[in-house]
């Protein structure tokens, strides 16, 4: 698609679905279903700010329904977009459930100091209650403010603003769904638009995206370590062909003597295996043994570092798919987890 360039300075909405867009469908048995377009969006806020702006439609989609090329192709488009000399900055508006996801992945690939601002809702655009023309007003204020210039990409969301790289979902429910538990807020904005931001942190290492096409064969999968957990799961991911794994371990980034043999044999075909935890906050520590996180590095597991599962995945399909040999590999999972400074 060919974007329009505009003569004076905006916002650019960049438009992908999510609750933010959905309402209850009858054809689909009363389920809420992203329909609204970007346009339709618009319509709905109540400007926090007078900057124009103008709208860009990516699809229309559940945000659990996509897929690491459909991320892609949102932060191709954030990058054309940015062609444009007068885009102030970027909201995308996306499903909360892979938001981080998302968010991440244009985060790695972002190298212009604009701000890329990333909101959505929890309640569907149907009355009472939508909560999506409030973040969205606060996140065009977000992107078109000076303060939110060269952060990398941004979660703006019931007021809060969040670094991209460790934001997770941490609320299936409530407004307030979102957090940073190892790098805490990055600022607020209120209702009128008014953007207060902590100073920014130091630079990010930038990542290029993949050619459409490019390692499209690589693929990774998330497989859990759980009480009883054997090398099952671990294998068929081997048996489709997987080039990367995510172990979801426990804690501090433990298994046990089974998977973790599983995990050696990933690793000597050739396999990365990822070892990342769903624990709140806290790096993964290498400490224990007997099928603990020491002897999954032995075994040849990637510590994630502070990067959750979902962000553990972005990272390593990204670097599969750009080809990077196993030493870079693990420089850029120390480097990407290394704990917020
Ligand atoms: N609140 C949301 O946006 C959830 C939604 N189901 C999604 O697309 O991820």
């Amino acid at each position: 698609m060919t974007l329009k360039q505009s003569r004076e300075p905006h916002v650019v909405l960049l438009a992908t679905g999510g609750t933010i867009a959905s309402r209850a469908r009858p054809e689909a048995g009363g389920a809420a279903v992203a329909s609204d377009t970007g346009e339709q969006l618009l319509e709905s806020f109540r400007p926090a700010s007078a900057l124009p702006v103008r709208v860009v439609d990516v699809f229309r989609r559940g945000s659990y329904a996509l897929t690491f090329d459909d991320m892609a192709t949102v932060c191709h488009r954030i990058k054309e977009v940015l062609a444009d000399p007068q885009v102030l900055g970027i909201v995308v508006t996306h499903g909360t459930d892979t938001m981080e996801e998302t968010a991440y992945l244009a985060d790695l690939s972002h190298d212009d100091p604009r701000p890329v601002v990333f909101t959505g809702a929890q309640n569907p655009a149907d009355p009472p209650s939508p909560d999506g023309p409030d973040n969205l007003a606060r996140a065009v204020a977000v992107a078109g403010s000076p303060a939110a210039r060269g952060r990398g990409v941004l979660l703006s969301f019931a007021g809060w603003i969040f670094p991209a790289r460790g934001v997770r979902k941490i609320h299936t429910v409530a407004l307030d769904a979102f957090g940073n538990p190892d790098a805490g807020t990055a600022g607020s904005v209120t209702a009128a638009g008014d953007v207060h931001l902590a100073p920014p942190p130091p630079g990010r290492q930038i990542l290029p995206l993949p050619a459409s096409g490019q390692g499209a064969g690589s693929r990774v999968d998330l497989v859990a370590s759980y009480p009883g957990a054997d090398g099952v799961l671990l294998r068929a991911a081997l048996d489709a062909g997987a080039s990367g794994i995510v172990l979801q371990a426990t804690g501090t980034g433990n298994a046990n003597p089974t998977l973790c043999a599983a995990v050696g044999e990933a690793t000597a075909a050739g396999v990365t295996v990822v070892t990342s935890t769903p624990v709140h906050a806290g790096p993964v520590v290498p400490i224990y043994g007997k099928g603990g996180g020491k002897d999954l590095l032995a075994a040849g597991a990637v510590p994630s570092g502070t990067l959750r599962p979902p962000q553990s995945l972005i990272l390593l399909s990204l670097l599969l798919r750009l080809g990077t040999p196993r030493p870079r590999i693990i420089e850029s999972f120390t480097q990407h987890g290394r704990p917020p400074s």
